[in-house]
């Protein structure tokens, strides 16, 4: 029997592995432009020059052999031939930067001291070119001792060179490589130095540039305001930019829920089309833009190279609750959903920190509560500017994701002096590249965002609405009962309601606690579908959302309603993923716990104190 060829790539965080995996595979790992994107191995099925099949691995990023974090130790057990169930990849594959030669050389050569059959990809030629860098590539060879392909792996340049190399690694002779299997790791570093000095042909200037954008982005005090007014020009922009698409697709919706009514007889199905399926669900699709919206913003930062400059600045200011930059990037995906924020802490080093950032992503605003809070500031909040282009509403939203950046960060505090008490450990990242974004990367990354997020309406909020749709819908009211008080989910409502009361919660916002479990965009679906129920048979009052909350809530109401979802830990799967990667149920209980607290206590500090000041 003959066993399948194995090669696996490796190298430096931020190398290009994944962009040349995919190059060589056809998969479509995610890239992108910071360290530390890839944390868990990826194998992959290519087809050598020879005709032979290779499977591929593409691996975490890897400064050392010295695993620090979990997700260089897989690179390490993988390359060593101790990851379970796997054996040792026969070909090595190093992929170093040439635009951080230096730097990736370090590694390159633990690497190649394996004495395994290696082939080194000198990938970004074009970035190093752009820089005015020009590396030879047969110098470097035989510094090295092995050949050296130049590749861009987006441009899928020298991929049929590295796969000639790829094919004849086998028979190469390691007995005329260098023995460095000795040297330190301060040896190795000058070492690399000397490597790349001899083999420069030119280097210019253009790098300058970079230097000066980065004296700007990362300056003590320039740095943390630009990335403030950043992220505040995101939010307005998400307001700003989606109305008139959230208005247009609201229309449609309406023409679709007036269309099924005159097309079909009055009917159990054609209530659950309107109410459920078109209110509920409906509701939900409609945020769709400003997802996209969010979303081409954080993907233009992460692409351009301008996030892991955005951690730089943001290490010091993690330092004061105990955290370090390392953290920044998890808290960052959180931004998307909680759940790749929870992966990605697989890249810190320190299991307390990891632990601290694992308890605290649940509170950075995920996407799922975008459509929460627009449909609750769109209904309560006037669309008032408060200064040239500065919006109330999105100043508002703006306000949300700072609460919960600040109570993330108070909880991390807290938490760094009592659970998770130790040392905050030190940060070292290199800093990408500034790029142009590749706009089809960033179709495709905005793609994916929206096809994650129209199939969460499709399958989990449709599930969740419908099933709330029929509590609500029997058993049938009789004449002069409310459908509501005489419904199933009337009955749950009801009996929750006393523990809401106190803050403030009207009954079907306590009922749309209950399906928002599974997700939290139910909230919407659940309030429009209560509200479609309730509003059946009455004179048409027939209106979106938005305007039924503006009817009926008042603003202490919604607001004790925002806060509540600042904090709560709505979202099984999130729960779910916390237990999975602490290895067990004590780290999710005591997430849960302090999270709902955190929501009642909140929640009902806005109520009264908005009663109070009497809004
Ligand atoms: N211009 C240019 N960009 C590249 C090239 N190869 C990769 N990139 C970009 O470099 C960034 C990093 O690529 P990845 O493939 O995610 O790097 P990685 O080595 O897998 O990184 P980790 O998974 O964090 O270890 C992405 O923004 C890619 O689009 C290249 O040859 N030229
Ligand atoms: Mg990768």
């Amino acid at each position: 029997m003959t066993r399948l060829r194995t090669a696996a790539l490796v190298g430096n965080p931020n190398a290009g592995k994944s962009a040349l995996f995919n190059a060589l595979t056809g998969a479509r790992q995610k890239i992108a432009n910071y360290p530390g994107v890839t944390v868990e191995r990826v194998s992959g099925r290519m087809t050598l020059p020879s005709g032979e099949p290779v499977e591929l691995i593409d691996l975490p990023g890897s400064y050392s052999l010295d695993a620090a974090s979990p997700d260089e130790e897989v690179t390490r057990q993988v390359v060593l031939g101790e990851f379970p169930g796997e054996a040792q990849p026969e070909t090595l594959v190093v992929v170093v930067d040439a635009a951080n030669l230096e730097q990736h050389l370090v590694f390159a050569q633990e690497m190649i001291a394996l004495g395994r059959p290696t082939v080194v990809a000198l990938n970004m030629v074009d970035l190093a070119e752009r820089d005015g860098l020009a590396i030879d590539p047969d110098a470097l060879s035989d510094a090295l001792g092995v050949p050296v392909v130049p590749t861009v792996a987006v441009r899928k340049r020298g991929l049929d060179a590295l796969a000639d190399a790829m094919d004849a690694a086998p028979g190469q002779d390691i007995s005329t490589r260098h023995d460095v299997g000795h040297l330190t790791l301060p040896e190795r570093r000058l070492a690399a130095r000397n490597m790349v000095k001899g083999a420069i042909l030119s280097e210019s200037g253009e790098r300058r540039l970079h230097t000066h954008l980065d004296k700007i982005l990362l300056h003590p005090w320039l740095g943390p305001i630009t990335l403030f007014a950043l992220l505040f020009v995101m939010f307005q922009a998400v307001f700003a930019w989606a109305d008139p698409l959230i208005g247009a697709i609201e229309g449609v919706a309406e023409l679709a829920s007036g269309f099924v009514t005159a097309a079909m007889p009055e009917s159990f199905l054609r209530d659950l089309i309107t109410e459920g399926v078109i209110a509920g669900v409906g509701s939900v699709v409609v945020f769709l833009p400003q997802i996209i919206i969010l979303f081409a913003f954080i993907l233009v930062m992460e692409q351009s190279g301008y996030m892991a400059r955005a951690a730089f600045i943001m290490d010091r200011l993690m330092a004061y609750v105990g955290l370090s930059g390392r953290s920044f990037i998890p808290l960052l995906s959180s931004f998307a959903c909680a759940i790749p924020g929870i992966m990605a802490t697989r890249s810190i080093a320190d299991p307390k920190d990891r632990l601290t950032t694992i308890l605290i992503a649940p509170l950075m605003t995920c996407s799922a509560r975008l459509p929460v809070y627009t449909v609750i500031i769109g209904a309560v909040i006037p669309a008032t500017s408060v200064g040239p282009g500065i919006g109330l509403q999105g100043l508002v939203l703006f306000g949300l994701y700072l609460a919960g950046i600040v109570g993330a960060m108070a909880v991390a505090l807290v938490l760094r002096r009592t659970a998770t008490k130790g040392a905050a450990s030190g940060f070292i990242m290199e800093l990408p590249k500034y790029q142009l974004p590749p706009l089809r990367d960033l179709a495709i990354g905005l793609w994916q965002r929206a096809w994650v997020f129209l199939r969460r309406a499709g399958t989990i909020i449709f599930a969740a609405t419908v099933i709330l749709w029929l509590l609500l819908t029997f058993p049938k009211a009789d004449p002069g009962e409310s459908q509501l008080d005489a419904s199933a989910a009337g009955h749950i409502a009801s009996f929750m309601q006393p523990a809401f009361e106190p803050i403030g919660f009207q009954r079907e916002m306590t009922l749309a606690l209950v399906p928002a479990m599974a997700a939290r965009e139910v909230a919407v679906a659940s309030l429009a579908t209560t509200y479609a129920v309730e509003a059946e048979g009455e004179a048409e009052t027939e209106q979106a959302l938005r305007g039924q909350i503006a009817a009926r809530w008042s603003l202490p109401t919604a607001l004790a309603f925002l806060a509540w979802f600042i904090f709560a830990p709505q979202c099984l799967s999130t729960i779910a993923v916390a237990r999975r990667e602490t290895n067990g149920w004590k780290w999710p209980a005591v997430m849960v716990i302090y999270l709902f607290a955190l929501a009642y206590i909140f929640a009902g500090l806005t109520y009264w104190s908005a009663v109070a000041l009497g809004l």
